[in-house]
């Protein structure tokens, strides 16, 4: 991997039929970083995350996630990455404890180092005392942590995080946010796509998205500083009104991150 960048993509374009779901973006995002991807419904994000994940090939561009070429290494680069979708892709009639053995059976994990990963793991998740608990009894936040763990099983260099909050209470955010900040000082890359403007103000760099294309990149700090506002809901929508030349302050209104801080 050069120059630590993990990610490292140029000129991504995703075509369905002759519909453009994401525009020329490139993307460079060093190990260790929490990488924030921002913007309303349909601008783009989870079919950039699906690309960079290998699970779609780009209709154009090129470049490398963790070492490994974006288009013609997607199988290998599907074995290095922790994916978390905000469904949490878990079985309910299973207990904590089996849902873990179960992605460690996915990911052909030896039973020699199976019960210590799940151990680490349920100590990491705050599940300790809850291994024989079904999983459907549990709260959102307990589920959230557990989704977590099972992503985590095979060790990725590469965590991603679909809207991973959006599903449980304001406490269980910030326990989830305080256990991301611990994977990253141990060196796993994160991207993590939110609605929050807090969440995104709690990553490292960020990227806003709309229609397709990143429309401004950098630090949170960066970003404000840069256009002279007092928060990232401000400066995001400097950047569209900039794009769009027009006030968009009622259609923004009806994006879903800001409908969900109003239910907050
Ligand atoms: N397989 C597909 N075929 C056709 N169009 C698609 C397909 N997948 C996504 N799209 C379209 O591409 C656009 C971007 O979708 P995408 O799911 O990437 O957005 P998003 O930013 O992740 O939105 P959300 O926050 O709702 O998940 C949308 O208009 C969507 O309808």
């Amino acid at each position: 991997m050069e120059n630590n960048l993990v990610i490292d993509v140029k000129n991504l374009s995703k075509l369905f039929n002759d519909f453009k779901a994401v525009d020329d973006i490139s993307l460079q995002i060093e190990k260790g970083k929490i990488y924030g991807l921002l913007g309303p419904n349909g601008c783009g994000k989870s079919t950039t995350i699906r690309m960079l994940c290998g699970v779609i090939t780009p209709s154009d561009g090129s470049g490398s996630v963790l070492g490994l070429d974006v288009v013609n290494e997607s199988e290998k680069i599907k074995q290095h990455i922790g994916y978390m979708s905000q469904k949490f892709s878990l079985y309910e009639d299973l207990t904590v404890y089996e849902n873990l053995d179960f992605y460690a059976s996915i990911y052909t994990i030896s039973s020699s180092v199976k019960n210590k990963r799940i151990d680490e793991l349920i100590k990491m998740a705050g599940l300790k005392g809850k291994e024989k608990v079904i999983t459907k009894n549990l709260s959102g936040g307990w589920k959230q942590r557990l989704a977590l763990g099972c992503s985590l099983i095979h060790k990725p260099e590469l965590l991603i995080l679909d809207e991973p909050t959006s599903a449980v209470d304001p406490v269980s955010r910030r326990i989830f946010w305080e256990l991301i900040h611990k994977l990253s000082n141990q060196g796993i890359t994160i991207i993590v796509t939110t609605h929050y403007m807090d969440e995104a103000q709690s990553c490292d760099e960020i990227a806003f998205m709309f229609s397709g294309k990143v429309i401004a990149k950098g630090t949170p700090v960066e970003l404000i500083k840069e256009r002279n506002c007092s928060n990232l809901e401000s400066v995001f929508i400097s950047y569209v009104e900039e794009r769009t030349g027009e006030k968009i302050r009622s259609s923004f209104e009806e994006m879903k991150f800001i409908q969900k801080r109003e239910g907050e």
